[in-house]
């Protein structure tokens, strides 16, 4: 589903921040990726979402060569992804309701879908009862929650987490990572980026680590104990 050849990233100032990434991530997979802060993790995910281009090598996700979409595809090739940012993103002027309702909008939804699935996604995130709130009623967990709705209310093939727990308390932590665990277990696949340790102990999943640009480690839980 994802698929990195020889990739490189190079910055315009010359900063190689990717160095020959080979990597592939099958549909349904959770995948954590960590290392050192200036490691290439956020790089990475700019990739696949193609704010950012490759310099050299190949990227291909679900089946579209990266380099190969235009432009004016570029919205079209970014529904199949759903993206969770470390500080959330949230529309402060919109309700919880709003903000999900919002990404349906835009992707042209038939309207009479739109008030169920998201009462429908709210209550799978726990937050239905807060709907009509604005985020600065919210706590941080429960405005990563409404961002997690917002990402998968139009069913993404994946979904990209930098750093979503970053925010967030221990026991916050683990309510996002229990809905990551049961969207992955419908068969989305799952991208997150940590610095969380603990997180890395608590759910055991294939951890990628970069250093440099560089992929140093890729390896199951169990292998990956051993050396945190
Ligand atoms: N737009 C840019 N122009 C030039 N260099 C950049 C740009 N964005 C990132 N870099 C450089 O690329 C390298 C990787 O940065 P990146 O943000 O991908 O790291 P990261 O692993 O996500 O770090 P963190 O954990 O702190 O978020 C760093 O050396 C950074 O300075």
């Amino acid at each position: 589903m994802i698929k990195f050849t020889n990739v490189d990233k190079i910055y315009n100032d010359g900063n190689k921040s990717l160095d020959n990434i080979n990597l592939g991530i099958k549909q349904g997979e959770f995948v954590f990726l960590v290392g050192p802060s200036g490691a290439g993790k956020s790089t990475l995910f700019k990739l696949l979402t193609r704010e950012e281009k490759i310099s050299a090598g190949r990227l291909s996700v679900v089946g579209q060569e990266i380099t190969k979409i235009k432009p004016n595809k570029i919205h079209k090739y970014r529904r199949h992804l759903g993206i969770v940012f470390q500080d959330f993103k949230l529309l402060k002027e919109k309700t919880v309701f709003e903000n999900v309702e919002i990404a349906m909008r835009v992707v042209g939804a038939n309207p009479k879908d739109i008030r169920p699935r998201v009462l429908e996604i709210l209550h799978k995130v726990g937050i239905a009862d807060k709907h009509n709130k604005y985020p600065s009623e919210l706590s941080g967990g429960e405005c990563q929650r409404v961002c997690i709705a917002r990402a998968i209310v139009n069913k993404p093939a994946i979904i990209i987490a930098d750093e979503c727990t970053g925010n967030l308390d221990i026991y916050n932590s683990i309510g996002i990572l229990n809905i990551l665990n049961d969207i992955n277990a419908e068969g989305v696949t799952v991208i997150m980026a940590t610095h969380d340790i603990e997180i890395l102990k608590l759910f055991p999943k294939r951890v990628i680590e970069i250093q440099k640009g560089k992929i140093v480690k890729d390896t199951k839980r169990d292998l990956y104990e051993i050396n945190v």
